[in-house]
């Protein structure tokens, strides 16, 4: 059976006896596979750790790094990657231990073609099984959990199991985050998860009314309180009572505004405009704010008593770019919505399509990528979402040279000529600048170039 892997398969083919290497090469060129080679451990190290492999395929005896060893360095730095081993006379209990040891399979030299070749085949379709297996859970973990809530970083995570934590209790919980990051879902996770998720949850936007009608939208009215109040009406206090109200924007408070909340959440009643006789209400309070609130009490914005009271429990949502490996999966989640919504047949994303998204900045958070994925389906023609199906804010994006990212498993060696190389870069070639910026003498940089 041909391997059923839909990408062209690469393979890592490593032994130090070079003509036995060049006949393996030609033999897996032969059959379509990408084909890398190594002569030594050392060199197959290198290669593993920049290029993404599909199976390493290493004689066991070599030189200071052998197969056993490369094996561990494998399924540590791309654990999905499967080995198979080769092995001379008298090698085989090692291989033995090898198989323990998360390889593959191993074929015993000197090497039939059938063999091996069916050995590599074999080995290439379980990774791509264990490959597609790994997709498949991650996505389910993100969409079937929490229906809509999609997200597998640590970050969002944390956040995540923070409203699980809190959400049964009736403590008041303040979400922080940018614009966009998600703060009104997890508002309504909370409220989900909580022992009112019976009673009502009512959410207010505290920044998109007027003070006037935000007061009486809050706490009601009696009739006459105003003019044009020409009957009672209950607030979204009232509205919210046995469950909980989501107050977004909190940083835009009135003073006004504030005192009777925070009256409110004091003594659980509140009077209704133009009225003299309270009304108790038991409601949890959820708030989020995209301002920093701890700016705002210095710049005497906020009250500092208020502020007290809303934070009990702080959950902060990470912006969208500290945790980029999100991105694929609400793509895809977004993807599969708006293509249903929208009834197109629309399979995938392409790959550059998806690289672009990774090194795109997100400013607007996920509101940004939910848009720019349903603008996408949209438009597309040809039933694959592809750089032209994106706007331009995103295929023209450059992205910030002040960062660089390191994968980990890179030599210390290297991190550091890479640090060197990228701040000359940055300062243009001015090495003076550059030993500034790394805090090293002018002679040490002169003299590690
Ligand atoms: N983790 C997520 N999974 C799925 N959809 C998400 C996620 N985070 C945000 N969204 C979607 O992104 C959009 C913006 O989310 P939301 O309105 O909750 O953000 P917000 O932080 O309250 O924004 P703002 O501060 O501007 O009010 C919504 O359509 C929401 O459904």
């Amino acid at each position: 059976m041909k391997s059923t892997i839909a990408e062209t398969p690469k393979i890592l083919l490593v032994d130090d006896e070079v003509a036995h290497l060049k006949t393996l090469e030609r033999l897996f060129l032969k059959e379509g596979y990408e084909v890398l080679t190594a002569e030594s451990g050392e060199e197959a190290l290198a290669i593993i750790r920049r290029e993404p492999l599909h199976l390493v395929l290493t004689d066991l005896k070599m030189g200071k790094i052998d197969g056993m060893d490369l094996l561990k360095l494998v399924k540590t730095l791309q654990p999905e990657v499967e080995v198979v081993l080769m092995t001379a006379f008298g090698t085989v209990e090692r291989a033995v231990e090898g198989m323990k040891r998360g390889a593959y399979d191993f074929v015993s030299k000197p090497i039939k073609r059938a063999t091996i070749l069916k050995s590599v085949r074999q080995g290439l379709e379980r990774q791509a099984l264990v490959a597609e297996n790994r997709a498949l859970k991650a996505r389910l973990a993100g969409l079937a959990d929490e229906p809509n809530l999609v997200g597998q970083s640590p970050a969002f995570r944390a956040a995540l199991d923070l409203v699980k934590q809190v959400a049964t209790s009736s403590t008041t919980v303040l979400l922080s985050g940018e614009s966009g990051t998600g703060k009104e879902l997890f508002a309504r996770m909370i409220y989900e998860l909580s022992d009112r998720a019976d009673a009502p949850f009512v959410a207010v936007n505290c920044a998109a009314l007027p003070e006037s009608i935000l007061e009486s939208e809050l706490f009601g009215y009696e009739k006459g309180a105003f003019t044009g109040a020409t009957q009672r009406k209950i607030g979204r206090f009232e509205a919210a009572d046995g469950g909980t109200l989501f107050l977004d924007e909190i940083g835009e408070l009135s003073p006004q505004v504030q005192v009777r909340l925070l009256r409110v959440l004091q003594e659980g009643e509140f009077e209704r405009l133009g009225s003299n006789t309270p009304t108790q209400v038991d409601v949890r309070i959820v708030t989020a704010t995209h301002k920093d609130l701890e700016d705002e009490l210095e710049a005497g914005n906020f009250r500092e008593d208020l502020y007290y009271r809303l934070n009990v429990v702080n959950i902060e949502i990470p912006p969208l770019r500290r945790r980029m490996e999100d991105v694929p999966l609400l793509a895809e989640y977004f993807l599969s919505k708006y293509r249903q919504k929208n009834n197109r047949k629309i399979d995938r994303l392409s790959r550059e399509c998806l690289d672009a998204l990774m090194t795109y900045h997100w400013p607007g958070n996920v509101r940004e990528l939910e848009n720019i994925i349903e603008r996408a389906v949209v438009l597309d023609k040809d039933g694959s979402i592809g750089l032209d199906d994106l706007p331009e804010q995103i295929t023209s994006y450059e992205p910030d040279t002040r960062h660089i990212t390191i994968p980990l498993g890179t030599t210390l060696d290297e991190i550091e000529k890479l640090v060197m190389h990228e701040t000359l870069k940055l300062t243009g070639g001015d090495k003076k600048l550059a030993a500034k910026l790394l805090d090293i003498s002018t002679r040490t940089i002169y003299r590690k170039i």
